[in-house]
């Protein structure tokens, strides 16, 4: 019995992403790092650039300075002409799509990945985008494998609604590394140090694929994006409760109907009145109060992963 063979060009040309977000430190630590010395994520087979996506945020240690540049690789956005009036990030969109695109193009980089931190107790996830790029998921599953007994979640998002134009999203193959938890502008060595291996780990499955070594079929788990859930806020848009105590901290965690989800300031308890258990992670991301998400829910489900290997031509 053969299951399908997928067949990828070598992945010659692959991108470091670091200050995406201007306030989450480890892939900012890691990018300078590897800009003055390249010797950690040098591969014979592979090009590696390591890139600071957003510097005048880094700078400020700030989200963004106009606009979440994570949200700005829109098709209108990069193809709409302009250029001192727009915003900074619409700006710096663009330039990252001619470095590294363009968009959807022949000419884009092979793989991006795009680092980021989270507050919330999500440990080290993979955020991907689409359920049918069997490299990535096969990627992933490499590292997985290598990582074991620590563990790596996968996020998938491919909810109609939900997604978003990421920076990533001007590769061939998107990678988000979302490592937490981490507060918005601290470093911690655990939170640094997995990032890091994760990529080491990342470079060493695209070394061994460009040298021609085939991944059988396997299976992956992931996360589905399902729904956002926002805080319940008054009229003036201000949260009127907390993520409950016994919420908090739980990411990747069933939650079921009828358990806490909410505290109020006056100790009331609001729960989850979904129809079935969900699996909730952002839970509490400090960056989504503005974006009026308290945490997203997923549904766990097993991706079947055709085998790989490189053309031949
Ligand atoms: C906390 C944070 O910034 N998360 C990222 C997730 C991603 O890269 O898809 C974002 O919202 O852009
Ligand atoms: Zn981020």
């Amino acid at each position: 019995m053969s299951s399908d063979v997928c067949c990828f060009a070598e992945a010659r040309r692959v991108a470091i992403f670091g200050g995406t977000h201007g306030n989450e430190m480890s892939g900012i630590m890691l990018v300078s790092m590897w800009t003055k010395n390249d010797s950690e994520i040098r591969r014979s087979r592979v090009h590696t650039k390591p890139f600071m996506c957003n510097p005048r945020a880094v700078e400020k240690c700030a989200r963004y300075i106009d606009t979440d540049l994570n949200r700005a690789f829109t098709a209108e956005n990069l193809s709409t002409p302009g250029g001192d009036e727009l915003p900074y990030e619409v700006r710096r969109a663009k330039e990252i799509n001619q470095i590294f695109g363009p968009k959807g193009s022949p000419d884009a980089y092979d793989v991006i990945f795009d680092l980021h931190n989270t507050t919330s107790n999500m440990g080290s996830t993979f955020i991907l985008e689409s359920s049918t790029d069997h490299f990535n998921l096969q990627m992933v599953h490499y590292i997985k494998k290598s990582m074991a007994p620590e563990s790596c979640m996968v996020l998938l998002n491919e909810h109609p609604q939900l997604k978003y134009a990421t920076t990533r999203s001007v590769a061939k193959h998107a990678v988000g590394l979302e490592v937490g938890p981490q507060p918005q502008g601290v470093l911690r060595s655990n939170i640094f140090e997995s990032m890091r291996m994760i990529v080491k780990h990342a470079l060493d499955f695209i070394e061994m694929f460009n040298s021609g070594v085939e991944f059988p079929a396997c299976r992956v788990q992931v996360f589905r994006v399902h729904e956002r859930v926002d805080y319940p806020r008054d009229t003036n848009g201000n949260i009127g409760a907390m993520v409950h105590p016994h919420l908090q901290d739980c990411d990747w965690e069933p939650l079921n109907p009828g358990d806490p989800m909410f505290q109020t300031f006056d100790g009331r308890t609001i729960v989850y009145e979904g129809a079935g258990s969900v699996y909730p992670t952002f839970i509490n991301e400090a960056a989504y109060y503005e974006k009026h998400q308290a945490f997203v829910t997923t549904f766990r489900e097993t991706l079947a992963v055709n085998s790989i290997r490189k053309n031949t031509k």
